[in-house]
């Protein structure tokens, strides 16, 4: 099955919600202007009260890499996701495995001029030629929402993605209990990612992310692979 991770943990009892689901990495968000932020020292709290074997992973936008040690160190984090414009330089040898994140609009004049960046594209070919600079162990691809770098519960057009990207790829955007297994059985992603979807009242919902997990199930897929 696709592999999941739940992004966005607030609260030691999202964590528990998100691991009891059978979600296979959580997330850490430390981007600050994320409704979703987290403090450093919080997510350490949380994170050393966790059972081993989920993937601890840790959202960050164009923060100084000094600061991504840091705190990467700090909360033990396993896995680096880079949200912002970090360059495929900056994304080079970390001692994390790391995620690039980039983010796909439905049209070319759904873009704001302001936010034209080198992580946000409106055609698959462009995205998978940028993709093809980085030296990362996963690409993850959102959707485009003006104003926001991620979180948005916003989904794109699936039928944009035209072959596959050199490293795993993980699906993200809007995706939810409802639309999660049709969405792994046409993308067939190696991951899927959810914030919004698995949430009521901005907290981690047992019921939707076991619903959501089970939707996976249901779509099932791993590297295109039905097993
Ligand atoms: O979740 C956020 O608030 C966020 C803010 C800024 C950058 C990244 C952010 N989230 C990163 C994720 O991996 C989210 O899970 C992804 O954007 C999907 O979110 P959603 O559409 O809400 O499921």
């Amino acid at each position: 099955m696709a592999r999941v991770k739940i992004c966005g943990i607030g609260t030691y009892e999202d964590a528990m919600v998100a691991i009891e689901s059978g979600a296979h990495a959580i997330a850490f968000n430390f981007v600050r202007a994320s409704k979703r932020y987290i403090n450093p020292e919080k997510a350490r709290d949380i994170i050393l009260q966790l059972p081993p074997f989920v993937s601890i992973v840790g959202v960050f936008a164009d923060e100084p890499r000094y600061s991504v040690e840091e705190i990467a160190s700090l909360c033990r984090l396993q896995v680096l996701q880079f949200h912002g414009q970090e360059s495929p330089e900056y994304c080079r040898r970390w001692s994390y495995h790391t995620i690039k994140a980039f983010r796909l609009a439905d049209a070319k004049n759904d873009i704001a001029k302001q936010e034209q960046s080198n992580a946000l594209f409106s055609s698959w070919t462009a995205l998978l030629e940028e993709s093809q600079q980085y030296d990362v162990d996963a690409f993850l691809v959102d959707a485009y929402s003006p104003g926001a770098l991620g979180g948005t519960g916003k989904a794109f057009d699936w039928s944009k993605i035209d072959g596959p990207l050199s490293k795993p790829f993980v699906l993200a955007g809007g995706l939810n209990p409802d639309n999660v297994a049709e969405a792994v059985r046409i993308v067939k992603p190696y991951g899927v990612d959810v914030a919004s979807g698995v949430e009521v009242g901005g907290r981690k919902d047992p019921a939707k992310a076991k619903a959501f997990i089970n939707a996976v199930h249901k779509g099932i897929s791993l590297y295109g692979v039905s097993i």
